[in-house]
């Protein structure tokens, strides 16, 4: 390991200034210095008191340290070094039929974010992952089958039964200041790896949570028909699944292998396998996606 990284604190009154005012994005924001999972923490505030947090709600963390990933996997970042946060919003009735756009718009707004403050080239890997693109040197050192991708961050969605009905609690990690050895894994990445050095944490939530609003507004604007509002093809076109070949770990040990073609009205990922079947995978029911190599001339896509 190297020198230990002298980070700053989150400046919790700069984003209370930015974010809570008035005409702001938030309603309620909670900067906890620590936190086991800010996703944890925010549904149980939901549940205690559903009414303290009418509107949009967000707990940021200086520090996570038992950040969780989907199916039971954890999400590891030191303290101080990434963006730990998760953002509370009511869907309306008409909203929770499309809830698998949820982490997906979710994504999206992050990818502006990033595009945005850190200048990296960023997309999305279906379901809920956020990537550097071209951030490893070789394919070797990238995602797996990936390309040259490397991932910065992913999405963990939920659903919290509240007194006050179901409130969605969408959680967003980016790594941010980590160096090489600091990353739990060899295909992840940073942001300050990628090339964005001095990146305030601050400059990054304000611009995702801004983002999130303004996909919220056209959202609610369309009635929650991610199709006609336009976002589900702006969704399409950052997501780095799509033509790719992918191997696709169900529960129960299943696999299916084939190309990725589109996401389908309800934000399903659409797979055509090697026999030439269409076939909808739903984020719930997959394990990982991982990308496939071809397998051979005759069977390609
Ligand atoms: N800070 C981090 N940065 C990048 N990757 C991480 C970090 N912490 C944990 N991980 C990896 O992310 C995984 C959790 O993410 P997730 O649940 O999305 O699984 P996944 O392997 O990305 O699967 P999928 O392909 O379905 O998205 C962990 O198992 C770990 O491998
Ligand atoms: O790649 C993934 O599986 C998703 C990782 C999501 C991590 C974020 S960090 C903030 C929020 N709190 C959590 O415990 N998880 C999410």
């Amino acid at each position: 390991m190297g020198e230990p990284v002298d980070r700053p604190a989150l400046r919790a009154s700069a984003l209370r200034e930015l974010l809570l005012h008035p005409a702001g994005p938030l309603g309620r924001l909670e900067v906890v210095e620590r936190a086991e999972s800010t996703n944890t923490e925010l549904a149980a505030a939901l549940t205690r008191e559903p009414d303290a947090w009418r509107g949009v709600g967000m707990v940021v963390a200086d520090h996570q340290a038992g950040g969780r990933g989907r199916a039971g996997r954890s999400w590891q970042t030191p303290p101080r070094a990434a963006l730990t946060l998760s953002i509370s919003v009511w869907p309306t009735a008409q909203d929770q039929r499309s809830i698998g756009w949820l982490p997906l718009l979710t994504g999206l707004g992050a990818v502006r974010a990033l595009r945005a403050t850190a200048g990296v080239d960023a997309g999305l890997k279906w379901p809920n992952d956020l990537l550097v693109l071209g951030a490893a040197a070789t394919e070797g050192d990238a995602l797996d089958g990936w390309g040259t991708d490397r991932k910065v961050g992913g999405v963990l969605s939920e659903l919290v039964p509240t007194a006050a009905g179901p409130a969605a609690v969408l959680g967003i990690g980016i790594n941010v200041s980590q160096t090489a050895d600091e990353l739990p894994v060899p295909s992840a990445t940073s942001l300050a790896l990628a090339g964005a050095k001095d990146l305030d944490r601050e400059v990054l939530v304000v611009a995702l949570v801004t983002a999130l609003a303004e996909l919220k507004a056209r959202w609610s604007t369309a009635g929650g028909d991610a199709v006609a509002s336009g976002l589900a093809d702006e969704v399409q076109a950052v997501c780095r699944t799509l033509g790719r070949r992918v191997r696709v770990a169900l529960p129960g040990g299943g696999e299916l292998v084939g190309t990725a073609r589109r996401l389908d009205g309800a934000g399903a990922l659409v797979v055509r396998d090697d026999a030439g079947t269409e076939r909808t995978v739903l984020a719930g029911d997959v394990l990982h996606v991982r990308g496939a190599e071809p397998v051979g001339p005759g069977q390609r896509p």
